[in-house]
């Protein structure tokens, strides 16, 4: 028996779709319930009619969630489909936004600052070798996960420049109070410059904003605040704040931004699970589930893999 779910019947018969918690332009965030396995999630859902013509805008988040795999960055499980609507399954990151925890805790150490900067860093220069800018870096964009670790979300705005990251991107986007004075003037730019400009208005806002730093550190500090050049070619590049002495002060090491996130495995014990709902032999069904997600040996897919299905139609969550 083979059963053509609606998409909102597909995505409230794997979850339970709870309260809001987080609204924005043409999309609602809401807390879900994975039924099987009690998980929670992130819906970020979508009006494609409200979307109107940023509906390709979608598309490309959804590409760059698929080549983005990160310890820094939010999780994209599951994409469905309903003819008037798009849902994203992310993964929830249980402590919300940084600045709220900065605002509830009125200050943090020195320390914590650093901890906190130097894996906004690690996520960037991730993001940037794998040749997306993410054109909307600031503080509602940056949540904490349950092991108080950072996790950069909203590739909605992103831009991947066909000719790689060295080339200029055009399109005026992102948050003008974290925009870089190119991107506001309307001038072409390099995503990455762009992205360390945010990055300094960021860490400008948590130090003014809420942390208490003595002089030394300041001076310190606003050495770093030449990410905010008003000239690309004078800024500190990602790859100079890697290894900065504020940055790397008290660690004595440079900031490891490489993914801790397998690559493209697929899940042994999932593939068995499937295979028996499916009745189909492990062979089929691992091959079911690469055609699904266009996996292939050169492929960026990510993580392990569970295969919901009924019958013939399936949905894929990846995990890892
Ligand atoms: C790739 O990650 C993305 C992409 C994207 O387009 C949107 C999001 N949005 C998310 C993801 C998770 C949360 C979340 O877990 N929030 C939360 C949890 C507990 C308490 C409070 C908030 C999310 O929240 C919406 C508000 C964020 N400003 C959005 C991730």
């Amino acid at each position: 028996m083979s059963v053509n779910w609606t998409g909102d019947e597909e995505l409230h018969h794997f979850y339970e779709v709870l309260e809001t918690i987080g609204n924005g332009g043409f999309a609602k965030v809401k807390l879900g319930r994975h039924r099987l396995t009690g998980e929670k999630v992130a819906i970020k859902i979508m009006d494609k009619k409200q979307l109107g013509e940023d509906l390709p805008r979608v598309k490309l988040e959804i590409e760059a969630m698929k080549n983005l795999s990160h310890q820094h960055v939010c999780r994209m499980y599951q994409v469905i489909e309903t003819t008037a609507k798009i849902c994203l399954v992310l993964e929830y990151c249980s402590g919300g936004e940084l600045f709220d925890y900065i605002i509830a805790k009125e200050c943090l150490t020195e320390m914590e600052t650093r901890v906190f900067f130097r894996q906004i860093i690690s996520a960037l220069a991730y993001v940037h070798s794998r040749g997306y800018a993410h054109r909307d870096l600031k503080p509602e964009n940056l949540l904490i996960d349950d092991n108080h670790n950072l996790k950069l979300i909203d590739f909605g705005l992103c831009g991947k420049p066909k000719g790689g990251m060295q080339c200029r991107l055009n399109t005026c986007c992102g948050s003008p109070a974290y925009a870089a004075p190119e991107v506001i003037l309307g001038k072409s730019y390099i995503g990455s410059s762009a992205d360390v400009w945010s990055l300094g208005v960021v860490l400008y806002a948590l130090l003014c904003g809420y942390l208490p730093f003595d002089d030394e550190n300041c001076m310190a500090l606003y050495k770093l605040i030449e990410m905010m050049q008003v000239e690309p070619q004078d800024r500190l590049t990602v790859s100079e704040l890697l290894d900065h002495p504020w940055v790397t002060k008290d660690f004595n090491i440079p900031v490891e931004w490489h993914s801790k996130q397998q690559m493209g495995n697929i899940d042994a014990d999932c593939i068995t699970e499937m295979s028996i709902a499916l009745k189909r032999s492990r062979e089929t069904t691992t091959q079911l589930v690469k055609e699904t997600l266009r996996f292939s040996e050169d492929d960026d897919s990510t993580g392990s893999l569970e295969l919901i299905s009924d019958n013939d139609s399936c949905t894929c969550r990846t995990h890892g």
